[in-house]
């Protein structure tokens, strides 16, 4: 196992646990709200997590959903996957939307929310060219290989408007 990369962290509100990983070979760990809240169906916020750090250089932290708040109560995050940046020295905010159509969650101070994986990221240089290489994809994208709509309704360069036709065929029944 590699060595764990050595984080600095800071409690913004003193109570607050510092975040662990729950098993060893987990990817992130868990964060929680400091503050309690209720989201109705379809309400967003801004969860406060009690915690800043500081990142190495060439690091950067993803702020993730947790899958069991997803499945069980339509919990999701805005701009999942959040990006803290190895720079950023404030206080680590969560992002939530109540996506589930009918019932309200809530959450006490304290419970976990969400979760942080922290990775390396590398910085790249841009050469600006006027031409690209070639490639097998080449500009095929969004759908290009069939098997669900093409988002321009083109069908795509592979396979066709598979969805649609599958849609279509059941209605011809
Ligand atoms: O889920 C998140 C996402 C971001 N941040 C913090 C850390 C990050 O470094 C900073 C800026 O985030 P981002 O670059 O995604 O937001 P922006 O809207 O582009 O803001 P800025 O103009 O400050 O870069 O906000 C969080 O606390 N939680
Ligand atoms: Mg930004």
């Amino acid at each position: 196992m590699r060595n764990p990369v050595d984080v600095l962290i800071r409690r913004v509100d003193p109570e607050v646990p510092i975040p662990q990983y729950g098993h060893p070979g987990d990817a992130g760990v868990d964060l929680v709200t400091t503050r309690a809240a209720e989201l109705a169906p379809g309400e967003r916020t801004v969860l406060p997590t009690g915690v800043s750090i500081a990142l190495p250089d060439g690091y950067a932290a993803f702020v993730h959903p947790r899958s069991g708040l997803a499945a069980r109560c339509g919990l999701a995050l805005v701009n999942a996957p959040g990006t803290v940046d190895a720079g950023y020295r404030g206080e680590i905010k969560v992002i939530v939307v109540n996506l589930d159509p009918r019932e309200s969650v809530r959450f006490e101070r304290f419970d976990r929310i969400a979760q942080l994986v922290v990775q390396q990221v590398e910085k790249v240089r841009f050469h600006e060219v006027a031409e690209l290489p070639g490639s097998a994809r080449a500009e095929g994208g969004f759908g290009s290989t069939g098997g669900h709509a093409a988002v321009d309704g083109s069908g795509g360069s592979q396979g066709g408007n598979r969805y649609a036709s599958v849609v279509s065929d059941r209605e011809g029944q």
